[in-house]
């Protein structure tokens, strides 16, 4: 034998000097669910160990992220049964929730990243992310409360928004509005390749935003197809994207290296609601180790190619690393 393998296994010392990819608290983007009311947290069902917090909570909570590292928060809000409709109305209220959570923030902890979805979901008397006429989720009317909502946030002090939506021309015209508005300083973060998964059943658990009719196939990906994701991300950055998003993460591997691949901007990959909730449930049964399970996940995730991690293990990882 000329070539031994093992050798560059030898020891933990010569396995640390090889590894080739190292997590760091900066890739991680902590998602975060806020309610109204004040001093409240709420554990969700679906999501153990996962709360929704009211704002004042919520400013606490990013303290401690930031202490730890973290350098980025990505913000839900749970929208009031009264206040939702067809027509986005809330989610362009400049006294909303997402509003008053992104000025507190940035009060608070004034050098957080802070980035705010982009979706009509929570708001939608339908729970769909778009405007719903006879049956279906209409693109351009969508569109348009979109961009009014992302310059919403902007003028709220968000430095990125994150449009999850994937309705067709969101980012031109996002980016049109924002520049339109002198906003030149407001990042775009694109849900590119955003499936239509069976994962986010938690996430809609949080938010009470499950479809109240359908599916979310007529405007999510198909999971049987790579080549589309790849097209309309590419779409997404001449658009104006500065960082694309794949999501859901573990089961789309490929994916995050097929579009970091072709990108120059930075790929993003969200380890979403039920990639949590696996975790969580084998665990507590007793079948997986977490913290093995957690690094494991989120080291195959950066290794495939993703430069930012959205993921609900944010500080448990820190913790861990
Ligand atoms: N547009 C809403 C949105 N933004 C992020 C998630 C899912 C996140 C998760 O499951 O952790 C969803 C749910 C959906 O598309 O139904
Ligand atoms: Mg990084």
């Amino acid at each position: 034998m000329i070539r031994r393998n093992r050798i560059l296994r030898t020891s933990p010392a010569i396995r640390a000097m090889v590894a080739e990819t190292i997590l760091t608290p900066a890739d991680f983007i902590a998602p975060l669910f806020i309610v109204e009311g004040t001093n409240v947290k709420e554990e969700i069902s679906s999501m153990p160990g996962y709360f929704r917090h009211s704002v004042d909570l919520t400013v606490k909570e990013v303290k401690e992220l930031w202490s730890m590292g973290i350098r980025s928060v990505l913000l839900f809000i749970k929208c009031e049964d009264h206040l939702k409709d067809n027509k986005g109305t809330e989610a362009v209220n400049p006294d909303g929730l997402m509003q008053r959570a992104i000025k507190a923030i940035k009060d608070a902890v004034p050098e957080i990243v802070i980035m705010t979805d982009v979706a009509l979901d929570p708001y939608s008397s339908f729970g769909h992310d778009g405007i719903v006429e006879n049956g279906e989720i209409v693109n351009d009317a969508t569109v348009e409360v979109l961009s009014r909502m992302s310059l919403s946030h902007a003028e709220a002090g968000a430095d990125f928004v994150a449009p999850s939506d994937k309705m067709d021309g969101r980012i031109l015209s996002i980016r049109n509005t924002l520049e339109q508005h002198s906003f030149h300083k407001v990042g775009i973060m694109a849900y590119s390749a955003k499936y239509a998964s069976c994962l986010y059943g938690p996430f809609r658990d949080a938010l009470d935003s499950a479809p109240g009719f359908g599916d979310k196939k007529t405007y999510q990906l198909d999971y049987a197809n790579a080549t589309q994701a790849l097209k309309e991300t590419l779409m997404d950055v001449e658009e104006g994207a500065d960082i694309v998003m794949v999501k859901p993460a573990l089961y789309y591997l490929d994916v995050i290296k097929k579009i970091k691949d072709e990108v120059q901007v930075p790929v993003s990959a969200y380890h979403v609601s039920g990639e949590y909730a696996m975790i969580k449930a084998a665990a507590k049964m007793g079948w997986l180790n977490e913290e093995k399970a957690i690094i494991e996940a989120l080291t195959s995730i950066k290794r495939a190619g993703a430069d930012l991690i959205a993921t609900y293990f944010a500080k448990d990882a820190v913790r861990l690393l």
